[in-house]
């Protein structure tokens, strides 16, 4: 069964614009492991618009489940807030600074000397990395060169095609997956996952190790409550 990491920069948007801690972000993050949630993932920005970087401080110390940062490693200041934490996990992603959200996965093929030193450098601390990636066999070709653990397959293509033809919306995302399990990469996926989309995902990439999910996530908790949220998430990876 894939595990549920609950992607928690919405909270920290909420928190953030009043100035003060109410929502209380790690209070959150542990209840969060307290209602199921296998792991706890955060995507701190260059404009810290959410997730700041003493936040990553303050998880790390309390966070028992799976702690997994993203983040782009072409800025200086995210590559030593990964290495100074430690987390169980990194996974970067490509973002231009400022940008809205994440929109592409890496171009492994241009940037594979780039990634191989990166990852490399993130290994020989002892952290598992996980590379961002849109469902393409050539991407995935050459992201098996740069010596990743894991790809975090984008999902935003599949999440928009869902409820218009959600066999060709997944068609691209098995022969990713089934390439990525013959070339020796775990898989993890995320972007727009939610209630309705997640377990035809699950059921069709049966190799996925884990999901990450934020946004869909807490819109939910509005209405549902977090713990009956989580809780009903997590009968979709079942
Ligand atoms: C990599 C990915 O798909 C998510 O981390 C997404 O980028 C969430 O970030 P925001 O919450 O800033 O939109
Ligand atoms: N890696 C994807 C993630 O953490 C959450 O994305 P979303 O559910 O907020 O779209």
């Amino acid at each position: 069964m894939a595990h549920l990491s609950v992607n928690i920069n919405k909270i920290a948007t909420l928190r953030n614009s009043r100035g003060g801690n109410n929502p209380d972000l790690v209070k959150v993050a542990l209840d969060c492991e307290r209602f199921g949630a296998q792991g706890i993932t955060v995507h701190p920005r260059p404009d810290e618009r959410h997730i700041r970087y003493q936040d990553v401080f303050d998880l790390k110390a309390v966070i028992a489940t799976e702690f997994n940062i993203e983040g782009n490693p072409t800025e200086q200041k995210f590559v030593e807030l990964v290495l100074a934490n430690k987390p169980a996990q990194v996974t970067l992603v490509p973002d231009a600074e400022g940008q809205l959200t994440s929109n592409h996965g890496w171009d492994t093929i241009k940037h594979q000397d780039y990634l191989k030193d990166i990852i490399a450098k993130f290994q020989s601390a002892g952290i598992r990395v996980s590379i961002f990636v849109d469902p393409e066999n050539r991407m995935i070709e050459a992201a098996a060169t740069t010596g990743t653990d894991r790809i975090e397959l984008y999902t935003e293509a599949y999440a928009s095609q869902y409820h218009v033809d959600k066999e060709s919306a997944i068609k691209p995302y098995v022969e990713a997956a089934n390439l990525a399990t013959q070339l020796g990469l775990g898989i993890n996926a995320g972007h727009d996952l939610d209630l309705h989309n997640l377990k035809y995902f699950s059921q069709q990439i049966p190799d996925l190790l884990e999901v990450s999910i934020g946004h869909a996530l807490i819109s939910d908790a509005l209405y549902l409550g977090l713990e009956n949220t989580i809780q009903m998430y997590l009968r979709q990876l079942n």
